[in-house]
């Protein structure tokens, strides 16, 4: 079947439908992993969004158990060609079924490169994929320059706290979207970690009494998520050891008084290098995100920039003065991307006293 996918400055693309037969509006962005499209999709963090896959193929080894949460969350799905024939010996179905069951809609056989050059030039834009032959530009338009994220947060987020057991460092893991190789990060280096729905109380997860706080990475525009950023401002506060991961990087730098803003088109990919300050080193990040902090808004006496973006010089990291606050822009937890800046936990467990 036909697939259309129609674009805010009306350029349309004409493919073939993959996934559901629904149609879908969202804001469309590009991802340049070459391997991991599993992992992109069930990254909570693109909900409210459909994601373009730069890489030529995708799903060559289907569906696998590397999933990041417990389904898919973009809106849609862009891609050049989807494999017929996925083959792996850990493959439990093909991406074909995958996106029907999650009744997710998307389009195959476009010109991803072309597409993404307009990302790139005009800047991340509004979309639709529609299987509808008939489409009027006329009326779609305005419904495309309408839409906006919204607040996604509460959508992914989950619903109760569950410990993963360990013998290690307490974390009390706050859930914006959290991606599931966070919580498996610091578990595989002996910590015990309580997941928190993105909603708890500032004064209940001080009140657990946990050796630390980790913010999660998350879906949407940080400066909507006013209610976290006041109770983040409490954790600050406490003097409990906290490492943010992107979103989580954002709401800390906005509880404290710093302003973010909306990339042109973001960082999505996972060879985007970013440079320790601390030491000049550079490592190849594993990145998803649309809005930094602003580096003219950090104030000195409460945070120093930690880690730039070698590409484009925008802020990637802070350490917070005189507290054991440490928050990155990128993703050490990786999943999918190179695994340089693990590390980040073991910094994470050291200034929490250390596992033993
Ligand atoms: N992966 C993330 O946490 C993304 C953070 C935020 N939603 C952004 O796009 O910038």
């Amino acid at each position: 079947m036909k697939a259309f996918l129609i674009l805010e400055d009306r350029t349309v693309f004409t493919g073939t439908s993959i996934g559901s037969t629904r149609d879908m509006i969202s804001e469309i962005v590009f991802n340049t992993s070459m391997t991991g499209y599993l992992e992109v999709l069930t990254d909570p963090s693109y909900a409210g969004q459909a994601v373009v896959m730069t890489y030529p193929l995708i799903g060559n080894y289907g569906i696998t158990p590397d999933m990041e949460s417990k389904k898919a969350w973009p809106d849609g799905y862009i891609v050049r060609e989807l494999s017929r024939m996925p083959s792996n010996f850990r493959c439990e179905g093909s991406i074909q079924d995958f996106l029907k069951a999650q009744d997710i809609p998307g389009i195959a056989g476009i010109d991803t490169r072309a597409l993404t050059k307009i990302l790139r030039e005009k800047g991340t834009m509004n979309g639709m994929i529609t299987t509808n032959e008939n489409y009027d530009l006329d009326e779609i338009i305005p419904k495309l320059a309408a839409y906006t994220v919204g607040d996604v947060v509460s959508k992914v987020t989950c619903e109760e706290k569950y410990t993963i057991e360990g013998e290690g460092k307490k974390v009390a893991l706050m859930d914006f979207g959290a991606k599931n190789n966070i919580a498996k990060s610091l578990n595989q280096r002996g910590c015990e970690v309580t997941i928190y729905p993105a909603h708890t109380s500032a004064d209940e997860i001080i009140a657990s009494k946990p050796d630390g706080i980790m913010l999660s990475n998350g879906p949407g525009d940080p400066a909507d998520c006013k209610d976290i950023i006041r109770e983040i401002k409490k954790l600050y506060d406490s003097e409990i050891p906290i490492f943010a991961i992107c979103l989580g990087h954002q709401l800390m730098a906005l509880a404290t008084g710093a302003t973010t803003h909306k990339l042109k088109y973001g960082h999505r990919g996972g060879n985007h290098p970013v440079k320790d300050l601390s030491n000049n080193r550079v490592y190849i990040s594993s990145q998803n995100h649309g809005y930094v902090v602003d580096t003219d808004s950090i104030d000195k006496n409460i945070a120093a920039p930690a880690f730039t973006n070698v590409n484009d010089g925008t802020n990637e990291g802070l350490t917070y003065v005189g507290k054991n606050i440490f928050t990155v822009q990128f993703h050490p937890e990786a999943c999918p991307g190179p695994q340089d800046s693990g590390y980040l936990f073991d910094r994470f467990i050291e200034m929490m006293g250390g596992n033993k």
